[in-house]
């Protein structure tokens, strides 16, 4: 048995039911900083994804670790010397959450594996979300987080930095380069206080990342947005998703997807290289 199950076993956290009014402020300051250009009033539907706005947990100052994160948590595992990265995730949508309305939010624990991939023994926890209006499931969601345990080495498989952006001829295109100040104001709308996003010499020499690590949902919502604008008379049904490899501050790179019922998206940099993939479902 491996060290990561030797400290995963018998780890069972009890589901946690929470409330947010949802008001339209936070929507509002995620449309500023991805540069929508959307407004939000009380009666909007909220589009997919961006209930990430919402929700935030602002434990007390003491209690984060050195890494920015807390220290502990209802779903962070009992893994010594925890480093943790947004690994992929599932979300379906009944049917949009509406701003203005009080929601539940009923997140429990999903799967939890430990499994070897390139950079080493990583435990993946999955943590299980239900949203609720009025009493109605609005969204179904699953978030895929990986945990390492120990020193940080070289943790990135090798791969060039991005110097300039792939050629696509896909039809949906975007192009996309992480600054520090977008990432900071995304850290501050997300309430996540975790270093390698806003503290340059800290990514690099704690982390041993060779800049500022762009946030997984940015990707995430990038891809989902492309689809929500390429086909905007069809709600947003279900998006399923995966980040591969981190994209760096600085780094250029293109986001791409071409129309289907199911359409298929993602992050590239040349040399062409995949950091995230998405499918984003149409109802
Ligand atoms: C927010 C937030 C944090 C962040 O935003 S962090 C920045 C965003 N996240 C990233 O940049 C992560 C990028 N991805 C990676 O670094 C790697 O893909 C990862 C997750 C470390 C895994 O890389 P490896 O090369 O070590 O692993 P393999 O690709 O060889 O796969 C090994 C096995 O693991 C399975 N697997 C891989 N990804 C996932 C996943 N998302 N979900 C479930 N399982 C996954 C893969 O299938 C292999 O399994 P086998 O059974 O086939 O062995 C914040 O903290 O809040």
């Amino acid at each position: 048995m491996s060290n990561l199950d030797d400290h995963l076993r018998g780890w069972a956290p009890r589901p946690v039911v929470e409330m947010d009014p949802m008001p339209p402020e936070p929507a509002g300051a995620l449309a500023a900083v991805l540069e929508t250009g959307d407004g939000f009033a009380e009666g909007d539907e909220l589009p997919a994804l961006w209930h990430w706005a919402y929700f935030l947990d602002w434990p007390p100052h003491g209690e984060l670790g050195d890494d920015g994160h807390p220290a502990a948590g209802h779903f962070l595992p009992p893994v010594p010397d925890r480093r943790r990265m947004f690994a992929g995730g599932r979300l379906t949508v009944t049917r949009p959450l509406t701003v203005g309305v009080p929601a539940e939010r009923t997140r429990s624990l999903g799967a939890v594996a430990v499994k070897t991939g390139r950079s080493g023994e990583m435990a993946f926890v999955t943590v299980r979300s239900e949203y609720r209006q009025g009493g109605d499931l609005r969204l179904t969601e699953e978030q895929d987080y990986v945990y390492r345990s120990g020193e940080s080495t070289a943790k990135t498989p090798e791969v060039a930095r991005p110097h300039r952006l792939p050629t696509s001829d896909a039809a949906w295109q975007q192009s996309f380069t992480g600054d520090p100040v977008r990432l900071f104001r995304f850290s501050a709308l997300t309430a996540n206080s975790h270093r390698i996003h806003y503290d340059a010499p800290y990514a690099r020499e704690v982390e041993s990342y060779p800049d500022l690590v762009v946030h997984g949902p940015i990707l995430v919502l990038l891809m989902t947005e492309l689809a929500r604008r390429g086909i905007p008379d069809r709600p947003v049904s279900n998006v399923d998703y995966r980040l591969r490899r981190p994209v760096f501050a600085g780094d250029p790179v293109l986001v791409v997807g071409d129309p289907a019922d199911e359409a298929e998206l993602s992050v590239r940099s040349d040399p062409d290289t995949v950091h995230a993939r998405a499918t984003v479902g149409f109802g």
